[in-house]
């Protein structure tokens, strides 16, 4: 069974060469976790005290100011960071796609990368080797294929990076945001290819600062805020209270047709 069952977990990052005194004023900054002071070495709380029990078909949002904690608590979902306190116990195989370049050689061809970046998700060699020609075909890089990675732009590293990502078969998606560096073309394709990664995963979380991918990819949401769960429910709803309004009212006709909210 897929499940992911987290209680009163908190990440803890000693910071060994920062100046405790000059770091009391930080405290006051409103971005980040919390700064503790009163221990020897200054102590970044960036999870605090967090209790969360996921299933089969949950969809979940991580939304959230800049420092928040989202990226580190898909880092603990993942089994990246153990929690300094509490306790984080995880059953299934995960997908983390944190870093579209993690993985990826510059050496090698994209092709071979291909089946580097697949393995590394967990994939058989077998597996990949049938999924070549689809990637291939879906990144439009032609004969770049064939050169190594250190020749491609960023754009390039992207879509050969979104080709490999979008072809396997998570049973735990763990999604962080930073897939915005291809054209807008692209993302489009691109976009379609997600929304059925996330159809065939079991469960998927997702930090992104973008409402219409949320929608899209997402049902409930979890708002993070200073290290802590501070509201955890339906999309809509943690979305409305997080930034005071209701997403969908921003939205073009068209976007909201193609999200099913007419
Ligand atoms: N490796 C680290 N060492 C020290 N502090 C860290 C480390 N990683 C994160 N932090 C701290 O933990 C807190 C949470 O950071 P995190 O990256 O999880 O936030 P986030 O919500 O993903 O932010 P963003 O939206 O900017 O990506 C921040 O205060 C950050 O300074």
């Amino acid at each position: 069974m897929v499940s992911i069952d987290v209680r009163n977990a908190c990440v803890d990052f000693p910071i060994f060469d920062a100046k405790t005194r000059s770091l009391k004023k930080a405290v006051l900054g409103k971005v980040g976790g919390k700064i503790g002071t009163e221990a020897r070495v200054p102590i970044i709380e960036a999870l605090q005290d967090i209790s969360l029990s996921l299933r089969d078909g949950d969809r979940v949002a991580l939304i959230g100011h800049n420092g928040a904690g989202k990226s580190t608590l898909l880092r603990l979902l993942s089994g990246i960071y153990e929690p300094t306190r509490g306790t984080s116990e995880i059953h299934g195989k995960i997908a983390p796609v944190f870093d579209l370049a993690v993985g990826m050689d510059p050496e090698i061809s994209g092709l071979e990368n291909i089946l580097i970046r697949g393995l590394f998700l967990g994939m058989t060699r077998k597996q990949m080797q049938d999924r070549v020609e689809d990637i291939s075909q879906f990144t439009e890089l032609g004969d770049y294929l064939h050169l190594p990675l250190r020749t491609y732009s960023t754009g390039m590293r992207v879509r050969l990076a979104l080709g490999v990502v979008t072809s396997i078969d998570p049973e735990i998606l763990l999604l962080d945001e930073g897939i915005g560096a291809v054209d807008a073309a692209f993302m489009a394709k691109a976009r379609d290819r997600l929304v059925d990664l996330v159809r065939r995963s079991g469960m998927l979380v997702f930090a992104s600062h973008s409402d219409e991918l949320l929608f899209e990819l997402c049902n409930t949401a979890i708002w993070m805020d200073e290290g802590r769960i501070k509201m955890h429910g339906d999309l809509r709803e943690v979305l409305t209270a997080y930034k005071g309004r209701d997403p969908l009212e921003g939205m073009s006709p068209e976007t909201l047709e193609r999200l099913g909210e007419k």
